[in-house]
């Protein structure tokens, strides 16, 4: 008769919980487990739900070829004793809103799930995926009190995917094969960088026009707008959730990889007390290290921009959270 292994070591399986079932939440589950990565605890406010996501992604597993636990739940001690949390709890923009016009309703949100997480699961990293992205992250960040490295926001990735596709499109070359950079917050402000992008390691810049690249840079600024217009009820998730993916990705499986993360900044690229999107390397800890480049002034400048934006909504937000509570 078979007896399991005694060594509780033998038995872990890494646990991702996601907070917020709904586009990206979902469809982020879905890829964590189909990739094999981690079990995975979907939550939401909305009952049976969660739940009914979750059996329908676990009668998907024989065709899928995996094996992950996959839970739907109302109740945050079902998330005990995660690895990562995400949160994307929280309303998507309609057409013709700014992402910082959902702080208002999201800040209770995401203050509330991530103090609730935190109980359950003390050595958790967490990701933070509901907008305004940069500001949700500082208020998640603060609300539970973690070091820097186990707190960072979901933007950066998405944003250079999308310059990333762009520039595939225009010079008709295989989208894996350009790489881009955005820095910044997570709205009308972000820093693409176009001589960071490259193709195959040929810098865009040889290969494109500047009022070319300046078109498709306005488009990476308004890749998420332009996505709300179209479908007009809600915002992208496919991309978001893949984004959002590589980045536990990156932890789960300790790959350092260095990606854009809006990351808790103390002085870097002169910035102090702020979230916002910068090169990092994610491994098993979170953050393992944020990366300072040499930028420009007219880089720095529109970082600084960028941030002193966020800065604002930071004030903003935390002025509602106090008269929510009074
Ligand atoms: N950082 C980024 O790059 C991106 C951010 N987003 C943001 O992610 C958030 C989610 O977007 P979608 O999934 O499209 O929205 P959605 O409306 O499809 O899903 C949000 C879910 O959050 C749930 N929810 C609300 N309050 C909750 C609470 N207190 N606890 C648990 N769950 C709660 C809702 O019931 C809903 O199922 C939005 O704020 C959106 O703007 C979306 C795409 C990219
Ligand atoms: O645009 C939105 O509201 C959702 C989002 O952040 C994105 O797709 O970049």
């Amino acid at each position: 008769m078979y007896s399991s292994p005694s060594s509780p070591l033998l038995c872990h399986s890494p646990r991702v919980t996601v907070i917020g079932a709904g586009r990206v939440g979902s469809t982020l589950a879905q890829r964590i487990a189909e990739k094999n990565l981690a079990d995975v605890v979907l939550l939401d406010i909305v009952q049976g739900m969660p739940q009914g996501l979750a059996l329908d992604l676990l009668e998907a597993r024989g065709i899928e070829l995996h094996n992950r636990k996959i839970i739907g739940t109302n109740n945050y001690a079902d998330t005990t004793g995660s690895d990562i949390v995400v949160i994307t709890a929280g309303f998507p923009r309609k057409p013709g809103m700014s992402r910082d016009d959902l702080l208002r309703t999201n800040a209770k949100i995401v203050v509330e799930a991530a103090k609730n997480a935190i109980a359950y699961s003390p050595d958790a990293i967490f990701i933070i995926v509901t907008n305004p992205l940069d500001v949700m992250t500082y208020l998640a960040w603060q609300a539970i009190g973690l070091p820097r490295d186990r707190v960072m926001g979901m933007a950066g990735v998405l944003d250079s995917a999308r310059f990333e596709t762009f520039i595939a499109m225009e010079l008709g070359v295989l989208p894996s094969d350009v790489k881009a950079m955005v820095m910044g917050s997570h709205g009308d402000l972000m820093v693409p960088i176009p001589r960071f992008a490259t193709v195959n390691g040929i810098p865009v810049t040889e290969l494109l026009d500047a009022a070319t690249i300046e078109r498709l840079v306005e488009r990476t600024r308004n890749g998420g707008a332009e996505i709300v217009e179209l479908m007009q009820t809600g915002g992208a998730f496919f991309a978001p959730a893949s984004a959002t993916c590589v980045m536990v990705e990156s932890i789960l499986l300790n790959q350092s990889r260095l990606l854009p993360v809006a990351a808790y900044l103390q002085g870097e690229y002169g910035l102090n007390d702020v979230f916002i999107g910068v090169p990092c390397r994610l491994g098993c800890g979170g953050i393992a290290d944020v990366l300072e480049l040499n930028l420009t002034d007219e880089e720095t400048a529109a970082l600084h921009i960028s941030a002193q934006s966020v800065r604002n909504n930071i004030e903003r937000a935390q002025e509602i959270l106090t008269s929510v509570t009074r």
